[in-house]
């Protein structure tokens, strides 16, 4: 579903400078006031900007992974009447007080209750129902016995003969408790208490509570619309044959699928142009259908650096986007903004696909899971120390957050670090690499060599 949202305009920080990080960079969340952001530091700008969007009522299956936004409580008991848990006979219990195989306690059958039925037999001294699973307990009733307990009945059992024969008897060999082989009305809810709060996400269970308690739509934060829009002369789309100088647009696939992974709904737009005209006229379209926007690409120095271009110094009135420098590997340059009347969140991620990727998993991935409604501690992605298995030691530039792609294992015990195994060369084109790892190393700032056996961070791309 595409609709616009209602969200307060946060001021985005004004432009950082763009000097080089160097060995002895930025301490992570601190930044000089002339150097590059950290990757903290960028985040959190990131997430000041963003707020929830405003909670919509959706029906039960288009809320699927949805945040809950009130409490429900339950409107009448779960299950609303006693109820039998097995296919048997509904029986009072003093008639069948000591009933064996060798003396069992005869009783004759009044009836038949299946799952449905409204109108129910009395069950009165020295008599039985046959009761199907799910049927509502008859009155006089207080116990259950499965049919496995008895000789079946001469009713011929517990799925034949819906009234039951005249004169039809049934011989019980083993007494139930009271009470027993009987789910109690309330049992799962009871009327008025809570019965899921308010932030639960919805899953499957929890849809299927919403239905039992005879929800049809819930109150939740819908999930984001993100459009995502390449850039770039040279992209053609995957199927398309390759002319001179030609790529196929990768970044656009990786990125609305990252999107969807994140709970969004994506909508990919066909790679634009180098000409910053086109590009804002495409944003403009777009903007209608978006909460979020992403676009890769273009935000570097070369002479066609289209979102740059198209998206520094907009009219405040249309939005602001800040481009900077961030003391990270890959990554480096980035755009963020406000955009539009709703002022829709805006990244420009850089164009080379692993660091568009990595970019994504860190800072898109915790605005779309923020716009959606999560706590703050949950925004990003779980994370895990994992001890460096590489033959050599592995260079990282001084003063910048690298993040190696890797493969994970948790440890073989449970507990202490895991191992993580490099994937591929640090180089932000290597797609191929990327597609086989699964977690990404992080580097620290001060660390020029990561040493095979270090412990360190690694995100989790599960
Ligand atoms: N002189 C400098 N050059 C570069 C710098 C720098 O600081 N000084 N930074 C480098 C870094 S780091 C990055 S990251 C890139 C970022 O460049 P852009 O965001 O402007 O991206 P493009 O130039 O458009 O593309 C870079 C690279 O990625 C390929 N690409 C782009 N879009 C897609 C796509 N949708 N699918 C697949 N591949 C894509 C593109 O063909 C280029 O090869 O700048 C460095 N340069
Ligand atoms: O920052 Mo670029 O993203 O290093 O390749």
């Amino acid at each position: 579903m595409w609709r616009r949202s209602c969200r307060a305009l946060t001021d985005s920080h004004g432009q950082a400078g763009d000097h080089a990080g160097g060995n002895g960079g930025p301490a992570p969340g601190v930044r000089s006031p002339t150097g590059p952001w950290s990757v903290d530091e960028h985040l959190a700008d990131v997430l000041s900007a963003v707020r929830p969007l405003e909670p919509i009522e959706l029906p039960l299956l288009d809320a699927q992974g949805c945040l809950l936004t009130e409490d429900v409580t339950v409107p009448a008991a779960l299950p609303p009447f006693d109820n039998s848990s097995m296919d048997g006979y509904a029986v009072r219990v003093a008639d069948v007080d000591g009933a064996s195989e060798a003396f069992p306690a005869v009783l004759s059958v009044v009836g038949e209750v299946a799952a449905g039925s409204g109108t129910l037999p009395r069950v009165g001294p020295g008599q039985a129902a046959r009761i199907m699973t799910g049927a509502p307990l008859p009155p006089g009733a207080e116990a259950v016995v499965p049919v496995e307990w008895t000789d079946g009945g001469t009713g011929g059992g517990p799925a034949v003969d819906m009234t039951g024969p005249a004169g039809a008897e049934v011989r019980v060999h083993r007494a139930p408790a009271r009470g027993q082989f009987v789910r109690a009305r309330g049992s799962d809810a009871a009327l008025g208490t809570v019965a899921l709060t308010a932030g639960t996400p919805l899953g499957p269970p929890q849809l299927g509570l919403l239905a039992a308690l005879g929800r049809a739509s819930v109150p939740v934060r819908p999930r984001p619309r993100v459009v995502v829009l390449s850039t770039g002369s040279e992209l053609v789309p995957p199927g398309a044959p390759l002319g001179p100088g030609q790529i196929h647009d990768s970044n656009s696939f990786m990125l609305a699928a990252a999107a969807r992974d994140a709970g969004a709904v994506a909508h990919r737009v066909a790679a634009v142009a180098d000409d910053p005209g086109t590009l804002r006229a495409t944003l403009e379209d777009q903007l209608a259908s978006a909460d979020l926007l992403v676009t890769s690409g273009g935000v570097s120095v070369g002479a066609y650096d289209v979102v740059k271009e198209a998206l520094t110094d907009l009219d405040p009135a249309f939005g602001s986007v800040t481009f900077r420098r961030l003391a990270m590997q890959p990554g480096k340059p980035q755009g963020f903004g406000l955009v539009g009347s709703a002022r829709s969140p805006l990244f420009a991620l850089p164009g080379n696909p692993v660091s568009a990727y990595v970019s994504f998993e860190l800072f898109v991935r915790p605005a779309l899971r923020a716009l959606a409604g999560h706590p703050g501690g949950t925004l990003t992605r779980p994370r895990a120390r994992a001890r460096l298995l590489a033959d050599a030691p592995l260079p990282s530039p001084g003063g910048r957050r690298q993040y190696l792609r890797g493969r994970y294992e948790p440890p073989a015990s449970g507990t202490g670090p895991g191992t993580v195994r490099p994937v591929g060369a640090a180089d932000s084109h290597l797609v191929a690499a990327l597609a086989r790892a699964d977690a990404l190393i992080e580097i620290p700032e001060d660390t020029t060599q990561a040493a095979p056996g270090g412990e360190f961070a690694v995100v989790l791309l599960g």
